[in-house]
């Protein structure tokens, strides 16, 4: 399976490098790219008693020629509307010189309902705002709820943020080539897409693994070998023990949700490490789920190292005050290094004193992993979340800045590591935005990180099997049903599913 997700700029480097190689050139893999859009619209569009192809002035204006070309030599009554012209000499004005129809000017473009629109006004070279002529026709097109099926990108969705500069199409079928981008996957331009069909117009394998993409859609075939299998003659310590912190007795359920989702990942033991004033409510509710008094980071420290514990839960429901940071400090500083997942308001609590965590968390060799939301994102990493750049861009940068694993979430969560890979998830659903899920997330990412799983591809598998749990419930869903779902779907990946 294709995973990489390629950047508009990753993309041409691949084209150079195939040109270069020969012997496709450019011309040939725009023939390519049109020849894949023109037989998408005839196979899935049969009855459209006419297609509009509007034109910009690049090359994806270029792929737009060979289209309407190609669907007048099937008989297809095309009508053809450009937005300027290609430069002389370039592929595209090729394309328009062999394309036998006439364009009009945009500005005369009016769709018709039942007209197939096909749009290659402006594909990954989008670097501004759509605007004049070029906004009204995709205003005109929504009015008209006229079908549009996008080449390579919709326009106005950046092809690198997914963000609509001005405004956009809004596709039923977008074709894009190669790979996918980050903007078919993070929103709004996802949306904005429709369903993604990923034409291959000759851009060798060994290309794209020669420009080295470091994104990632974020399936199980990006991390199913390393996911924990076993033995039968395991003990239930080697598959890992986790140790996750409550907070005071009136905020003892989040911690309990993430415990049980860490057992439920297939940790082999989980210990609650609660405050002696919730000790006796979480007693009344746990079951498997091993319960321990613990009053400072000494004893927290004691017990990890006497247990061999190999990760750790810090977040749901403590105190978003200077103490839990204290207490992380503490935890990171003492060199016993288990894996550590940071959650909810612990990373608040660190918010307090970005850098002192900062230099912690540089100096820690065991695994680490943030899963803030994007308000926890804004107050650990400020600048970040006020730049204009793709969450892509912004995740990375924090995975650095913070030395960890960084998982924001959102229904286009994105998971970056320090060395630079990143994954973006695409099965999100909105049954998750309801309380307690990111408490369940948390503990899924410690039980894979407690039974060897590395940080950056537990998060990853976390991030979808936490979404295919929701999927397998549907509807009606609360955070309590999430844990009890996960071995449905453990199982699905076991069988290969
Ligand atoms: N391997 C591949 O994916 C291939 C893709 N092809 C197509 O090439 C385009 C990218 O072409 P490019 O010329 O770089 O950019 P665009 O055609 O998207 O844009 C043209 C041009 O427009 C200017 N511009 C950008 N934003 C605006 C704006 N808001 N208003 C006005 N003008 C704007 C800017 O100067 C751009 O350069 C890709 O999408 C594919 O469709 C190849 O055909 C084959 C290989
Ligand atoms: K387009």
């Amino acid at each position: 399976m294709r995973l990489e997700v390629l950047t508009p700029a990753e993309m041409s480097e691949c084209d150079r490098r195939t040109i270069a190689a020969g012997p496709l050139d450019g011309y040939g893999l725009m023939l390519r790219a049109g020849q894949a859009v023109a037989s998408t619209a005839l196979s899935r569009y049969p009855g459209a008693s006419r297609v509009d192809v509007l034109c910009g002035p690049g090359n994806n204006g270029g792929d737009g020629y060979v289209v309407a070309e190609i669907l007048r030599r099937s008989g297809i009554e095309v009508a053809l509307f450009a937005e300027g012209s290609p430069k002389k000499g370039t592929d595209a004005a090729r394309a328009r010189t062999d394309c036998r129809i006439e364009p009009r000017p945009l500005a005369e473009y009016a769709p018709t309902k039942g007209n197939l629109v096909v749009d290659a006004i402006f594909g990954a070279g989008l670097d501004r705002p759509v605007s004049g002529t070029v906004m009204r026709a995709i205003e005109f097109t929504a009015e008209a709820r006229a079908p549009v099926l996008a080449v390579d990108l919709p326009s106005g969705v950046s092809g690198e943020t997914g963000k609509i500069l001005g405004t956009a199409f809004s596709a039923e079928l977008t074709v894009t080539f190669a790979r996918l981008k980050p903007g078919h996957l993070l929103l709004p331009g996802r949306t904005n897409c429709g369903e993604v069909i990923v034409a291959d117009i000759g851009i060798p394998d060994s290309v794209v693994a020669s420009v080295g993409p470091k994104c990632f859609e974020n399936r199980p075939d990006l991390w199913r070998k390393t996911l924990p299998s076993w033995a039968v003659d395991v003990h239930k310590y080697s598959r890992g023990h986790v140790a996750a912190f409550s907070g005071g007795p009136s905020a003892t359920g989040a911690v309990r949700l993430s415990a049980l989702a860490a057992a439920r990942a297939g940790a082999g033991a989980v210990t609650l490490l609660s405050p002696s004033a919730a000790l006796l409510v979480n007693a009344a509710h746990l079951t498997s789920i091993m319960l321990r008094r613990c009053d400072s980071g000494v004893e927290a420290l004691d017990f990890i190292s006497d247990r061999r514990v190999r990760a750790i839960v810090f977040g749901p429901g403590l105190a978003p005050e200077e103490p839990t940071a204290a207490m992380l400090r503490e935890l990171l500083g003492a060199g016993e290094n288990p894996a550590v997942v940071v959650d909810a308001s612990a990373i608040t609590a660190l918010a307090l004193d970005p850098e002192g965590f900062f230099e912690v968390s540089a100096a820690y060799e065991g695994p680490l992993v943030l899963t803030p939301h994007e308000g926890e994102f804004a107050r650990l990493f400020p600048d970040l979340a006020a730049q204009s750049g793709s969450k892509l861009e912004r995740a990375r940068l924090a995975a650095q800045r913070a030395s960890a694993v960084v998982l924001l979430k959102g229904p286009d969560t994105v998971i970056a590591s320090p060395d630079g890979r990143a994954a973006i998830n695409f099965n999100g659903t909105p049954l998750l935005a309801t309380a307690g899920s990111g408490d369940v997330l948390s503990g899924i990412i410690a039980g894979l990180l407690a039974q060897g799983m590395p940080a950056f591809e537990a998060a990853c598998a976390a991030a979808w099997m936490h979404a295919e749990a929701a999927r397998s419930l549907g509807p009606g869903l609360i955070a309590d049903d999430l844990p009890g779902a996960l071995p449905g779907v453990l199982g699905n990946l076991e069988a290969g599913r």
